[in-house]
């Protein structure tokens, strides 16, 4: 039987009129998404920046499909994939209609790093605030230089001597219980993660780690999970909007996971405001007023300690952090805070103590653990780069391999050193940095223009293998920082603790602990691996890492 026809107001058959509809709302929309491609086409940023290369982009979501689909390690292939395919210096890319513009070179590094202009972090670090908040990591303007003056002398080479024995004492620690996978293939990054949070509690947050709990271990892998998150959301957009992430099971996640790491934090802090107010009571002097009495205090006034020992990397900040010799330069990081908090007329609030407690520890511990698990792989699979380290450290300790480390010990170093520049030239902890420029910035290279308002993402990761300033870039050689070469080079071809005004404020805390640990372990273990450096799945969620865990085996030293 067949069906009745229904016929429309209009008097045509209800099939027609339901056809034409449709059709009438498609070409509206090719018409709009049509417009608004021209429109975005002839944006000022878009013209300005035509001559960067690229890589054809699709109307509308410009290269944003690039990513759909694949993994953190994926997409660390894609990116490094895309600097080989468009074979310069400087590449574009659009995230809709988003400018996003890659530098791999030195000289253009400089002109975005370098200046104290172009200081404002990009939009995707905005990701991190419900954790970090507005800290020294995020911050801008007179809020970042202020902490950022008030922050960088707590890591003072006089500070940071005085942590040697904490050092050594977390060293052998991690030795105990490394003990334990004698023999077995394991995933070293847990326990160097584990070793560096621990470090941090009691050096520069200065709490004693009074009995065998998990904080550290809790706290690391929270972060970790965390920056997996963060990453998710920089790579998907549509997880970007926080009207959308809620509404995920991940959101729930994160609350989690901030809850286990802000209550390492806020403890943290409880603990040192009840040791201020303790000392009140017993009437004993504030920290701060006791270093302006000290009669070292006095001493070093009139030269203060010669930390050019261990200025491993010309630093554009040193000249700033290190003369401006004030009462500060005494105290650790976090007995500082609660100072400015507590006496000095709250030049902290509560809330900014917590935000910077939060991005040290953070910024301090994940690169850290990174960098040690990277060394650790890599000795493992150049035997004879670690039997030279050995041989260094057998000369150093003349036959007395279980002593504590002291600073001198560090200075000898001279191979050790090298082979964790080369480890930070090859995998550098942070692989990327991404600013939003604030005004139209011209480039060395070919005169490229950079419009206002785009993401400069500098990639230290492709810029430490540029064939331009590294003969071979791809293989793992220590010689590559002998002196006679580092002055071959511009110096910010080499740059993974940043450089210039926002560079890392922890770089020399890093490096003399790094030493620390890392010639604990050889001077004990011989390290082996069964992986080759081609077989390395690298991740850049935030920190790289290796996909696929960083697994090593470990043998005794007789
Ligand atoms: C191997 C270890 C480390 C590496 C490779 C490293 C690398 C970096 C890099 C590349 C930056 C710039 C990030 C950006 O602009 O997005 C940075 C900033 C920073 N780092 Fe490190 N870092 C390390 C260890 C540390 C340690 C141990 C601390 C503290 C104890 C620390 C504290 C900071 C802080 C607070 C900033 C922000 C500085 C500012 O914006 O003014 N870092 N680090």
């Amino acid at each position: 039987m067949s069906q009745p026809t229904l016929i429309s107001d209009t008097g045509e058959p209800e099939s027609a009129w339901y056809g034409n509809t449709v059709l009438i709302f498609l070409l509206g929309i090719t018409t709009l998404l049509t417009l608004y491609e021209y429109w975005c086409q002839n944006q000022r940023h878009v013209k300005l920046a035509k001559d960067i290369p690229s890589i054809k982009r699709l109307p509308i979501v410009g290269n944003a499909h690039l990513v759909l689909g694949k993994s953190a390690a994926g997409i660390f292939r894609l990116a490094t994939d895309l600097s080989k395919t468009i074979q310069a210096d400087v590449a574009k890319v659009f995230l809709g209609n988003r400018l996003i513009v890659a530098i791999y070179n030195a000289e253009d590094a400089e002109t975005i790093l370098g200046s104290s202009v172009h200081l404002q972090k990009s939009p995707d670090y905005s990701l991190f605030e419900p954790w970090l908040g507005d800290g020294l990591l995020i911050s801008y303007g007179e809020k970042w230089k202020s902490h950022r003056k008030m922050i960088a002398p707590t890591f003072h080479a006089t500070i940071l001597k005085s942590f040697i024995p904490t050092f050594n004492k977390n060293t052998n620690r991690i030795l105990e219980k490394l003990k334990e996978e004698k023999g077995k293939i394991f995933d070293c990054h847990d326990y160097m993660s584990t070793a560096t949070v621990d470090t941090l509690l009691e050096t520069a947050m200065g709490v004693e780690k009074t009995n065998e709990d998990n904080t550290g271990f809790d706290y690391a892998m929270a972060v970790m999970k965390m920056c997996n998150i963060v990453h998710l959301r920089h790579t998907k957009f549509w997880l970007r909007p926080d009207l959308f992430f809620n509404l995920t099971s991940m959101s729930k996640i994160q609350v989690k996971l901030l809850d286990t790491i802000h209550t390492l934090t806020n403890t943290v802090i409880k603990r040192k405001k009840k040791n201020y107010t303790e000392r009140l009571l017993k009437g004993e002097d504030s920290l701060y007023t006791e270093v302006m009495k000290s009669s070292e205090y006095n001493e070093s006034k009139g030269g203060a300690v010669d930390s050019s020992s261990i200025k491993y990397i010309r630093d554009d900040l040193d000249e700033n952090d290190e003369n401006d010799v004030g009462e500060k330069k005494r105290l650790a990081f976090l007995d500082f805070l609660i100072e400015a908090n507590e006496t000095q007329g709250g030049l902290l609030s509560d809330k900014e103590v917590s935000e910077e407690v939060n991005t040290i520890m953070f910024e301090g511990h994940d690169t850290t653990a990174a960098a040690s698990s990277f060394f650790l792989c890599l000795l493992g699979i150049h035997t004879d780069v670690q039997r030279k380290v050995y041989e260094e450290l057998k000369e150093i300790f003349e036959g007395n391999m279980n002593r504590p480390i002291t600073f001198n010990d560090t200075l000898k170093m001279k191979y050790l050193e090298r082979v964790l520049l080369e480890t930070l030239r090859m995998y550098p902890p942070v692989p990327l940095i991404a600013r939003q420029v604030n005004e139209d910035v011209k480039l060395a290279t070919e005169n490229y223009v950079i419009p206002k308002g785009t993401t400069v993402i500098v990639t230290q990761y492709l810029i430490h293998r540029n064939e331009k300033y590294w003969k071979n870039p791809t293989v793992f050689d220590p010689d590559n920082f002998l002196p006679e070469n580092c002055q071959k080079r511009p110096y910010y071809a080499y740059i993974p603790f940043s450089a210039g005004p926002r560079s890392c404020v922890g770089r020399k805390y890093a490096m003399l602990k790094l030493k620390i640990l890392l010639a604990g372990i050889v001077r004990k273990f011989e390290i082996i691996s069964l992986e080759k450096e081609e077989d390395f799945n690298l991740q850049g969620d935030i920190i790289l890492k290796r996909e696929e865990g960083f697994k090593i085996k470990l043998s005794e030293r007789v």
